[in-house]
């Protein structure tokens, strides 16, 4: 069982619910304001299970779509980010709502949100489950977050290690021996 890998659990499936219901309430106010119709924009893979979480409590119009961008080829950045699956609707003239599993050392936000200004969305919000503020090597900061982590490699809830545990239904910390 993948359970079994793990030390110990950060944050629960029931916390995560919840305080999904708390962002979709401060996002639905943010936007009903504006009066904007937002396109949600899930960053494969990681963000598919918070991002199923979330908009099914969103009670605004809204569109979905979906990206995968890299900007780590293993374990060296590429410089920017290189675009692996773009999405459908255009962003032209449409404010662009960030779905994200975490903010880390922020390269990955850095340079989507640099491109979705580039294509002329007229607004760009981020939102994201979790932060690990300690890891930040660009400035960047998500308008929601979930919960706030320490510095640990953390999986589950579709964050991966190799791949593995984005199906964990929480957030925790694997044991140190599956990284040897
Ligand atoms: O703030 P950063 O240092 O840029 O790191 C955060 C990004 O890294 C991970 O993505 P990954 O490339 O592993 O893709 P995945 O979602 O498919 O796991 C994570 O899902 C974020 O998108
Ligand atoms: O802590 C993490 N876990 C999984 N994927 C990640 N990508 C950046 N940070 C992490
Ligand atoms: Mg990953």
């Amino acid at each position: 069982m993948v359970q079994d890998d793990i030390l110990k659990v950060l944050v629960t499936e029931e916390e995560i619910e919840q305080r999904c219901v708390e962002l979709a309430e401060q996002i639905e106010a943010d936007y009903q304001k504006e009066g904007t119709v937002p396109v949600v924009v899930g960053l494969l893979k990681g963000s598919v299970p918070f991002m199923a979480e979330l908009i099914k409590r969103f009670k605004f119009p809204c569109e979905i779509d979906f990206m995968k961008v890299s900007s780590y080829d293993g374990t060296e950045s590429i410089g920017d980010v290189r675009i692996d699956l773009d999405m459908q609707i255009s962003a032209k003239e449409r404010p662009i709502l960030l779905v994200e599993d975490i903010v880390d050392t922020g390269r990955t936000l850095v340079e989507v949100k640099k491109m979705f200004k580039n294509k002329g969305a007229t607004d760009v919000k981020i939102v994201s489950l979790l932060d690990k503020p300690d890891r930040r090597e660009f400035e960047i900061e998500a308008d929601y977050v979930g919960f706030t982590v320490p510095n640990e490699f953390v999986v589950g809830y579709g964050l991966d290690y190799n791949q593995k545990y984005r199906n964990l239904p929480f957030i925790g910390v694997l044991k140190p021996e599956i990284y040897e």
